[in-house]
């Protein structure tokens, strides 16, 4: 068995999807949770710059979604054959341009970049969020007969629109109340017995 150290702030943030793979697969890792102090001498020493990072036997691989891509194809949760990992690759894509499309909002909503959390909701989350909910749900809930977003099964891609929902949720009071199909969607994923299992003993962290 691979030795398997993932670090991270002691946030949900960019590395629950990996937290939560490490779960569904029952694959034992090492969740590294360093403290905002010690980041700048760790900074230097990552390839990037950045967290999350992952290491296998020591290699390390940064990117939170090339970390996911990899734990989902190793454990099983990448989609049962090429076409739907290019589906569940181009519905992270579409995630990936609503944040972008969302521009600074995320650093008011937790209060590391200034400026008016009802403005900012008003002007850069709602109108990216009614731009490409209808579509995930249109395109892709709709249509699903496992309850899932591509396939037959629970995929990286699940777990990367449940973390968003129950975050944004959490920060802002009704974020996703118009779209009860996502709600549904993110119950549905965190009822997995091992997501269950996991949200109930994981620390627990602002976002
Ligand atoms: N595209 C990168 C972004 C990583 C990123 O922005 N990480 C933040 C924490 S969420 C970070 O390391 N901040 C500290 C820094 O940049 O010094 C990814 O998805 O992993």
């Amino acid at each position: 068995m691979p030795n398997y150290k993932l670090t991270y702030f002691d946030l949900r943030g960019r590395a629950e999807i990996h937290r939560q793979l490490f779960a569904l697969a029952g694959v034992p890792y090492v969740d590294k949770r360093i403290k905002p102090e010690d980041w700048p001498t760790l900074k230097p020493t990552t390839p990037f710059g950045q967290l999350p990072l992952l290491e296998v036997d020591g290699k390390p691989i940064p990117q939170s979604m090339a970390i996911a891509r990899f734990l989902a194809k190793r454990f099983g949760f990448a989609g049962a054959n090429d076409l739907e990992e290019a589906q569940i690759d181009a519905l992270v894509d579409l995630l990936n341009d609503y944040m972008t499309e969302q521009k600074h909002f995320f650093g008011v909503l937790v209060g590391r970049v200034p400026g008016d959390k009802a403005a900012a909701t008003k002007e850069l989350f709602e109108p990216a969020r009614d731009k490409y909910f209808p579509l995930v749900i249109e395109k892709y809930l709709k249509k699903s007969k496992s309850g899932f977003l591509v396939g037959s099964k629970v995929s990286w891609v699940d777990l990367h629109l449940a973390g968003h929902i129950t975050t944004y949720q959490q920060l802002i009071p009704g974020a996703f109340d118009k779209y009860p199909e996502v709600i549904a969607h993110r119950d549905r994923v965190e009822a997995l017995p091992a997501i269950k299992e996991w949200i109930a003993k994981r620390p627990k962290s602002s976002y």
